[in-house]
């Protein structure tokens, strides 16, 4: 018998409180509503971005709730209404949806869809309520994605249909950290050929913006990390010179601006760190120097510069996913990928059964990506 409208009982890693170990515990998921997907998650990956909500530091944070928003499965049920997926189909789940009808989506400007932004920022589907219970208790959504669960659901708007070609274990990480960098990049600071590049921070994020430098045609491309360990790894993505701040005595603000006679034309902060972010700014060039945040930043934080820094031309940039408008661009990285233009198998460092998924948060921590 199908599982069609019927209430599915399976696993799902539940966050109970900030800073506890995810809890492997049977939930049961109802059937998708008007203009909702139910999901089989077959593969997910980790992000900092879970971590950071886990950590307590995300103001958005909610308990109990089923985290992750990197994953990629197979439509085992829609709800009426819903026209873009059927069962069978191999989806991408979207934090950041694409209505194609709002605003932010009529406009060339931005990714940010806002349909659901509101319900979305609650941890419930927009009708206010969620679709996951355990053991009585009403689990809230993340990020509209849920992916640490076998079975999610999401709204119609907020999932790429994707070549069934694609091996779903790879193709996971197009839900957020190589898009991210990627189109931090391409489509966020819209690097130059030829132009220099630093980016603070090599993680997954870090390393897809060297790769999308790299893609861009920039020269030079500085890779900027406390952990020299993530050098070499960088240079398989586009990074071709190297910085450890913790080499110099000086602030690494003035380290670059020596070293790029006056200053980068582009840097990229993919740590979160409002000290970096900073630093990011003051290290680009004079006049047109652009400075992109991709990090998230703890709560309360705040940026600060002397103004004189914007007054004479350098640019504060910021980006959510890249930039991508995601139902349009996700299918797109997929054949990229399948035709050998993308790379994603390089970022993966670790392959865990799901069981283990507090064991890719440690491995995550201990900086092993
Ligand atoms: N804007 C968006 O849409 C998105 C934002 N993000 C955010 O991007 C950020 C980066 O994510 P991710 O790549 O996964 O993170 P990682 O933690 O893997 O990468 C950050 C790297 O920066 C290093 N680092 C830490 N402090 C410093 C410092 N002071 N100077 C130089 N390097 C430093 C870390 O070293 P060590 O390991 O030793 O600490 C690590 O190698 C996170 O804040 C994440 O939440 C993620 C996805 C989407
Ligand atoms: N909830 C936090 C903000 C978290 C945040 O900035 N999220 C990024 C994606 S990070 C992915 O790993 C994002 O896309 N933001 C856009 C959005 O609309 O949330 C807070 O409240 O500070
Ligand atoms: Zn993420
Ligand atoms: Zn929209």
């Amino acid at each position: 018998m199908g599982t069609q409208g019927q209430v599915i009982i399976c696993k799902a890693a539940v966050a109970w409180g900030p800073k506890e170990d995810l809890s492997f515990e049977e939930v049961e998921v109802a059937p998708p509503k008007v203009h909702e997907v139910r999901i089989k998650v077959l593969y997910t990956a980790v992000c900092h971005t879970d971590a950071y909500t886990l950590s307590g530091q995300d103001p958005e944070g909610i308990f109990p709730v089923i985290l992750g928003h990197e994953g990629a499965g197979v439509v085992e049920s829609v709800g009426e209404g819903v026209t873009n997926v059927k069962p069978g189909d191999h989806v991408i789940p979207l934090y950041i949806p694409q209505c194609g009808e709002c605003k932010f989506c009529k406009s060339s400007k931005t990714n940010l869809c806002q349909k659901i932004r509101v319900s979305q920022g609650k941890g419930v589907m927009p009708d206010g309520t969620s679709r996951f219970t355990c053991k009585g208790k009403s689990i809230a959504h993340f990020m509209g994605c849920s992916t640490f669960s076998e079975y999610t659901v999401v709204c119609d708007i907020s999932v790429a249909k994707i070549n069934s070609d694609a091996p779903l274990d790879k193709v996971c990480l197009l839900g957020c950290g190589v898009p991210t960098g990627y189109g931090a990049a391409l489509n966020t600071a819209k690097v130059e050929p030829g132009s220099t590049c630093a980016i603070f921070g090599l993680g997954a994020v870090g390393l897809a913006v060297a790769m999308g430098c790299k893609v861009a045609g920039a020269s030079r491309i500085i890779g900027i990390d406390i952990n020299p360990a993530k050098f070499e790894v960088a240079k398989q993505f586009g990074a071709n010179e190297f910085i450890n701040p913790k080499d110099y005595e000086k602030p690494i603000q003035e380290v670059l601006v020596e070293l790029t006679d006056g200053g980068l034309d582009y840097t990229f902060e993919c740590i979160g760190n409002v000290q970096i972010m900073r630093a990011a700014l003051e290290a680009c060039h004079k006049g047109w120097g652009v400075s992109t945040i991709v990090g998230v930043a703890g709560a309360g934080q705040e940026i600060s510069t002397k103004p004189f820094q914007l007054v004479t031309g350098r640019v504060w940039k910021g980006t959510a996913f890249g930039g991508w408008k995601s139902r349009d661009s996700v299918p797109d990285m997929v054949e990229k990928y399948l035709q050998k233009k993308l790379m994603l198998d390089e970022f993966i460092t670790q392959n865990l059964e799901f069981s283990q998924l507090n064991e890719a948060f440690e491995l995550m921590h201990a900086g092993k990506r």
